[in-house]
């Protein structure tokens, strides 16, 4: 069903759309190599459509977990940030090989949060995506995560790039933010622990009680859980833009969500929607 508010979509132009680990590896740790050459394969076609579309994408970490042959993450952040080193390496590798076979070129831009903070970091980062943008070539994101270690609450984590790329929506000045998780959307409660969580279609405004519904991640590579998806779909609100959180298992899920179709978690500013299950 297309409702009006989901048909304003369809006019979306310039894109982000996120990809977590959890859209990418396997549960058994290996990597998706489906699943990433069909994102490359819709992302593609979006771009020949004539969409300007930028991919933020996690996996650096589970990549390299699999390239060491490694079952767990090592305790130490210095060992996980050179997993990460190696995993980033090997994911460009993929993405590039994908997107080549199907035309197009990638451009990798690792980034930490704080370039917001810095007029001058902000302008060249605006600048090399304009470029890129206007080179056709389609810009691959991550978090730095030789340098975007954060401490939090006493506990030393990675940054995360749901609310990265809330901030690449809003130094692009996109459109419109899709992130792709392993599950259909947000729920009133975390669906990998309650069968009975009801999705919502619709979500206007993010408050405490809003953030009482999310929980951490259900997956083993996961990190942010819905916590990070909620601070990146405030940021969006704040932004007065459009972010929808769906399930990345098949990655032509795009197609729909870009035709209006129902499907996830609409976050929109008030005036454009309603709340509602
Ligand atoms: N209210 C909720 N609605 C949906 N998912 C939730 C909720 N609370 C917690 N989650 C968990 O968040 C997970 C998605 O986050 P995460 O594993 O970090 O994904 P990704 O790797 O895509 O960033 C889901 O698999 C689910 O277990
Ligand atoms: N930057 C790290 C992890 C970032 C992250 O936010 O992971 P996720 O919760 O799967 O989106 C990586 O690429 O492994």
């Amino acid at each position: 069903m297309v409702t009006s508010v989901r048909h304003s979509l369809t006019q979306s132009n310039r894109i982000v759309v996120k990809v977590g680990t959890s859209t990418i590896m396997y549960p058994n740790g290996s990597i998706n190599l489906q699943r990433l050459e069909k994102l490359a394969f819709v992302l593609s076609d979006l771009k020949n459509q004539g969409k300007q579309v930028i991919l933020v994408s996690s996996g650096a970490i589970g990549v390299g977990l699999s390239r060491m042959n490694l079952t767990e993450r090592p305790v130490t952040i210095p060992e996980q940030q050179a997993i990460a080193a190696i995993g980033q390496t090997e994911l460009m590798n993929l993405y590039s090989q994908f997107f080549y076979h199907y035309g197009h070129q990638v451009g990798q831009v690792l980034l930490t949060k704080d370039v917001v903070d810095f007029p001058v970091s902000r302008k060249n980062t605006a600048n090399t995506f304009e470029q890129l943008l206007i080179k056709n070539v389609i810009p691959i994101v991550n978090e730095n995560d030789t340098v975007s270690v954060e401490e939090l609450e006493h506990l030393t984590r990675f940054g995360d790039n749901d609310t990265l790329s809330a901030i690449v929506l809003e130094i692009t000045d996109a459109d419109l933010l899709i992130l792709l998780s392993d599950i259909d959307g947000f729920y009133d409660k975390n669906p990998t622990a309650h069968k009975d969580a009801l999705l919502f279609n619709t979500i206007d405004e993010i408050t405490d009680a809003t953030y009482a519904l999310a929980s951490d991640s259900g997956s083993r590579f996961g990190t942010g859980g819905m916590t990070t998806k909620l601070n990146a779909a405030q940021k969006v609100l704040e932004e007065k833009k459009q972010m929808v959180l769906a399930n990345g298992e098949d990655p032509a899920i795009l197609f729909q969500i870009l035709a209006g179709e129902q499907l996830g978690t609409l976050f929109t500013p008030a005036q454009k929607g309603e709340t509602s299950l």
